[in-house]
């Protein structure tokens, strides 16, 4: 969890010295960025921090209602956390990179969506999505 929130700190930086992101993360709030890791790291398998004390999938999803991003806005967040996990030196394990990367793709195309809409019919109760580790194993040699 220290890791994630970590990237997420700096991540956010990048974010908001950005001159395509700036304007749809200017009123986010203090809380954001931890939120934000705290939801990724419940996905991939971490400890249900944001689900048992900050939020819900329903709640997360209610945010992105109509901001109306882009496939720009899209493309530019994923590149930014990208880079972030490449200078924090975040594993780059095949299994953790790959899970990593098709949760965002997922993640972020779901946002730009749901981010047109003014209201969604999706249950209040709707569980967390939980994210697979892909298919395991080699052929490459196990990290030291
Ligand atoms: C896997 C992808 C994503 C996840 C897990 C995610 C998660 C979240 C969460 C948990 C919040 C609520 C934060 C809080 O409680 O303060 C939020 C809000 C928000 N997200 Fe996302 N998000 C994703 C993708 C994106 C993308 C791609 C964009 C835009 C490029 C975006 C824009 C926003 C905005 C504008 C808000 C509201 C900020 C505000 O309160 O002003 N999100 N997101």
């Amino acid at each position: 969890m220290p890791a994630f929130e970590a990237l997420f700190q700096q991540f956010y930086d990048k974010v908001l010295a950005d001159d395509l992101l700036e304007p749809v993360f200017k009123h986010m709030s203090a809380q954001h960025r931890l939120h934000v890791a705290h939801f990724v790291a419940e996905v991939l398998g971490g400890p249900k921090l944001y689900s048992e004390s900050e939020g819900n999938h329903y709640q997360m999803i209610q945010k992105h209602l109509e901001k109306y991003l882009t496939e720009a806005h899209r493309k530019r967040w994923i590149q930014l956390l990208l880079e972030t996990a490449d200078e924090q030196l975040l594993p780059a394990d095949p299994e953790f990179r790959s899970a990593f990367v098709a949760y965002l793709e997922w993640g972020t195309r779901i946002a730009v969506l749901n981010s047109q809409l003014n209201e969604i019919d999706m249950p209040a109760d709707n569980p967390m999505p939980e994210w697979g580790w892909g298919v395991p194993g080699g052929p490459y040699p196990p990290a030291p």
